[in-house]
């Protein structure tokens, strides 16, 4: 069977980032955050656009407050005051000094600046009482970035700190990727929707809500396309009609060995590449990915055949899916899932023919991550005690057994 590492190389190899000229939306500065900048950002504005003062005090020449101390102070004519926002109007001669405020442009001949706290203010004169170092609390122009230079590179993931740059930048139309669109879907004449009485034998659709949960979190748009029973004919139509509209289709449900397992079947009919259909992995064994040639311009289409439990949906979602969907994105990096080490509170066993994994609670304690196995059942239908989790401890194929107190890899989800 395959391996993980090599079930997501060939999904990292079948993904094809969304393409920078023609996959992108014009959008506003606050409807910028939380998307993927998708061509780099100059600006012709030098940062600070002017030398300008970085305290409240007095603009000097530094020359004119060498030496001086409490004892010997330097005393100053003041010849202009300069609020920020205010051009200075005078240059300041030897012996001279302007009033200067927190942001304001320096005035020619100045080349220091006093904080107020350090002068003795009387009418029109100030007294230093302490020598600044030469050019103290001066912010030169250009000394942050110079006009021209990259402020942000494309790829990146637009949040607080650039939209903060972009706004300084006067950047207030921005190219982001279109978010990739997810159609999903769940299998299953048991299922349904959570509105519904449950007659005996029925299941609520679980699935289909926590994955598009999932999917938007991921940055792309969900589309819901409902429970489709297990009818070849049903489910061939839903999924062509997914494969019409969607980048990415996931389906959950349907693909172990059972009679009424067709999605495989289908996907083959549809003229899909079928990559693989089962990976040695605990829980989500029958993993079905493959990807379907649109033909024209878009990339190929790729199918996520979850497995139908629903621990088994969300652990393969989170491994394998996520990553995908953030790839195609037009993230260039944090794409990969997270993995940190942990002490784990609790011995983990596996058979060591699968490489298992185990859902808890991951958390930081006195700067150290310690892991706690979710208490009751660690069934893959069990989806109660998945709640208020956040990490997958994961025991390699050939491990056994990791015990309490000993470190072990975990998966951050969420
Ligand atoms: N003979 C074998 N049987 C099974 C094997 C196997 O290797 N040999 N593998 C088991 C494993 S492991 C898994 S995982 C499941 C995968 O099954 P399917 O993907 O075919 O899924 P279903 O049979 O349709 O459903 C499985 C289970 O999950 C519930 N379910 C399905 N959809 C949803 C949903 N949208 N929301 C909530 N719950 C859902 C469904 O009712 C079933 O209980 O196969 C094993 N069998
Ligand atoms: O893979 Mo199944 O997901 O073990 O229940
Ligand atoms: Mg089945």
């Amino acid at each position: 069977m395959l391996s993980v590492q090599q079930a997501e190389q060939i999904i990292a190899n079948s993904v094809h980032p969304l393409n920078p000229e023609r996959d992108i939306e014009i959008v506003d500065l606050l409807g910028a955050s939380g998307r993927i900048l998708a061509q780099e950002i100059t600006s012709q504005l030098d940062f600070p656009h002017w030398d300008n003062s970085a305290m409240d005090g007095y603009a000097v020449r530094h020359t004119d407050v060498a030496g001086c101390n409490a004892e010997n102070p330097a005393i100053l004519e003041i010849i202009a005051e300069i609020p920020a926002g205010k051009a200075p109007q005078k240059s300041i001669l030897p012996g001279q000094a302007a009033r200067i405020f927190t942001g304001a442009m320096m005035p020619a001949g100045a080349d220091t600046v006093v904080m107020q706290e350090v002068t003795q203010r009387e009418g029109n004169s100030v007294t230093i009482l302490s020598e600044p170092a030469p050019q103290a609390f001066v912010r030169y122009k250009g000394s942050f970035s110079q006009a021209g230079t990259p402020l942000l590179s494309p790829g990146i993931s637009i949040g607080a700190t650039e939209i903060a740059v972009l706004a300084s930048a006067q950047c207030t139309q921005i190219p982001v990727y279109r978010r990739p669109v997810v159609a999903i879907l769940s299998t299953g004449d048991e299922l349904v929707t959570p509105d519904q009485p449950l007659k005996p034998g029925q299941l609520v659709d679980s699935n289909q809500y926590a994955l598009a949960t999932l999917v938007t979190q991921a940055g792309a748009i969900p589309q819901m396309l409902g429970i489709i029973p297990d009818d070849p004919e049903q489910l061939k139509n839903a999924i062509s009609q997914a494969l019409e509209s969607a980048d990415i289709v996931i389906s959950s449900g349907g693909v172990s060995v059972g009679d009424y397992d067709f999605v495989e079947q289908i996907l083959s009919s549809l003229g899909g590449e079928i990559h693989f259909r089962a990976i040695a992995v605990k829980p989500g064994k029958p993993l079905t990915f493959a990807s379907f040639n649109s033909g024209n311009e878009r990339s190929p289409i790729l199918y996520f055949g979850l497995p139908g439990n629903p621990v088994s949906s969300l652990v393969t979602f989170w491994r394998f899916v996520q990553p995908a969907i953030k790839k195609m994105s037009g993230i260039s990096d944090f794409w990969q899932p997270i993995f940190v080490q942990a002490k784990t509170q609790h011995n983990l066993k596996s058979d060591g023919k699968k490489e298992s994994y185990f859902w808890g609670k991951l958390l930081l304690v006195n700067g150290e991550y310690e892991f706690t196995l979710a208490g009751g059942s660690q069934s893959s239908g069990n989806l109660i005690n998945l709640a208020q989790t956040n990490g997958l401890a994961v025991l390699p194929v050939g491990k056994t057994l990791v015990n309490v107190g000993d470190l072990v890899q975990v998966l951050q989800v969420r």
